[in-house]
């Protein structure tokens, strides 16, 4: 049943990644704020957050927005096979899978738990929660360590009735679309 599952999260995965070439993709900037306004977190408290690529919603913009708010923002930065994090301090190096990372110290993958709120970029999020990454699995190892809200930052279109999940798949607490705002889940 798993590899059935599998497979067609990975037809999903090419369908969602094709679609997001040549569409515009929104910067999410107004978006997060009201994310942070909707969860009650104040400035000093920690988020984390991502930088976003060219095929991503979300935005450097967007991050800086949150910095800009008085938060203390965490980055992750691939290691091995699991997700670390570091503080964005405004410097920015080339990481792994041509992505951003921040340039801090590493604050270990436990860090994801001193976040009040967790925003995580996602290909599509349904209305139980289910979330399709990429499919490294790298956020599913690490988001079990999170004790605030998750958020998946994703456009309209990819916030979709039904998902095929997996044992491990750790179901999002809430999606953020430029339309909805944030839609806490599971909604009907
Ligand atoms: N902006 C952003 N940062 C992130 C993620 C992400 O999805 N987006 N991650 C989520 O886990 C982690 C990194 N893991 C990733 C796993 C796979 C791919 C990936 O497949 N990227 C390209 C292929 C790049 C390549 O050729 O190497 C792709 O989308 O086709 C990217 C990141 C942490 N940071
Ligand atoms: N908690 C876990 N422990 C061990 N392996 C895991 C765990 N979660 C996921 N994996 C492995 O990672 C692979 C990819 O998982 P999945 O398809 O859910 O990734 P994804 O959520 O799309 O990716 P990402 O989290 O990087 O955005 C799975 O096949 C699984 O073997």
């Amino acid at each position: 049943m798993t590899s059935g599952e599998r497979d067609r999260k990975a037809t999903l995965r090419t369908r969602l990644r094709a679609a997001r070439r040549g569409a515009v993709l929104p910067r999410m900037v107004d978006e997060v704020l009201s994310a942070v306004a909707e969860f009650g977190v104040s400035p000093g408290e920690t988020v984390c957050a991502y930088v976003a690529s060219a095929v991503e919603p979300g935005s450097l913009a967007m991050v800086e927005a949150l910095r800009a708010h008085g938060l203390r923002v965490l980055l992750p930065v691939v290691v091995g096979d699991g997700l670390d994090w570091a503080a964005y301090d405004g410097r920015l190096r080339a990481g792994a899978f041509g992505l951003r990372e921040p340039e801090g110290a590493l604050l270990g993958a436990e860090a994801v738990g001193s976040a009040a709120l967790v925003l995580v970029p996602a290909l599509a999020v349904d209305r139980s929660g289910v979330r399709l990454g990429k499919g490294g699995g790298y956020y599913d190892r690490v988001l079990r360590l999170a004790t605030g809200p998750v958020v998946a930052v994703v456009r309209d279109e990819e916030f979709v009735p039904s998902l095929p999940a997996e044992p491990h798949d750790v179901r999002v607490d809430a999606v953020l679309t430029p339309a909805r705002g944030v839609v806490r889940l599971p909604s009907l």
